[in-house]
């Protein structure tokens, strides 16, 4: 891991268009490198709004090699507003020139289990020959309880070490069902990004960052291998912090 970095911003209007910079600068930076294409994890939560705001914004934007997965899912239709699919489609995709066969998304008309083996081949077809998907960038979320993707506190999914995604179907957060990318596959990223907004994340961040009582949260537990850490906070979240923070002028680039 080449080291982490905690950006602070005033508020989300700041944050917002720097993450869509960023986003966009590792998918230069990955095409450039001649790689065919770019492939991004997305989260959903509150991200979803952001970057549908952000993202189109950049200028001269060209996502047609780009390479869309999901961190994780909800398993609903993808109809239905707890969808993180659904909500990406209504909200971004009709707005970036990234063709629908670049996105891959799970079906959500199977059983968790066969989904998430279903979405688990997708993934392996995507980066074969790669024996585990190696996502250019991830962008994570985290919940107050310290969940990232649907990897929740106390869970054993945490101690997966072979699925590279896996099926839920005992969240705490609702709905129930769902299928997520598993710590392996997280940490064998190029590059993750959290973002974190709000008070109301301010301990859980503190927790997270500086450390706490009980075991690791299971945001505490990403750490990529040989890619990049960013978290990406506002003052709110970052309120209780004392440790060392990056708090960039405005347009800075990271
Ligand atoms: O349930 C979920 O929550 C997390 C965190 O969401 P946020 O709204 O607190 O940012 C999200 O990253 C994840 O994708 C989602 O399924």
């Amino acid at each position: 891991m080449s080291g982490r970095r905690v950006v602070v911003f005033p508020s989300v209007s700041e944050l917002g268009p720097t993450l869509a910079q960023l986003v966009s600068s590792r998918a230069e930076r990955a095409l450039s490198a001649g790689r065919s294409s770019f492939s991004l994890g997305l989260s959903g939560g509150s991200l979803v709004s952001m970057l549908s705001k952000d993202l189109p914004a950049v200028e001269n934007l060209d996502c047609s090699r780009w390479l869309i997965g999901f961190c994780d899912e909800r398993l609903v239709p993808f109809s239905d507003p707890e969808s993180t699919y659904g909500l990406y489609k209504n909200q971004l995709f009709g707005k970036i020139n990234i063709p629908e066969d670049r996105i891959l998304a799970i079906d959500p008309s199977l059983p968790v289990q066969e989904c998430a083996d279903d979405y688990a081949d997708k993934l392996s077809k995507a980066f074969s020959p790669e024996q585990i998907p190696v996502f250019d960038m991830l962008l994570l979320g985290m919940g107050p309880d310290g969940h990232t993707c649907s990897l929740f506190p106390d869970h054993p999914l945490l101690q997966e070490s072979q699925r590279t995604v896996a099926p839920i179907s005992d969240s705490p957060k609702p709905p129930p069902q769902r299928v997520t990318m598993t710590l392996p596959t997280v940490n064998a990223a190029r590059c993750v990004v959290f973002v974190s907004t709000g008070g109301s994340k301010a301990p859980v961040l503190k927790h997270v960052l500086e450390g706490g009582e009980g075991p690791a949260l299971p945001s505490a537990l990403v750490a990529p291998r040989q890619g990049e850490l960013f978290w990406l906070v506002d003052e709110p979240a970052a309120a209780s912090l004392t440790s060392q923070v990056e708090r960039p002028g405005p347009g800075a680039k990271l």
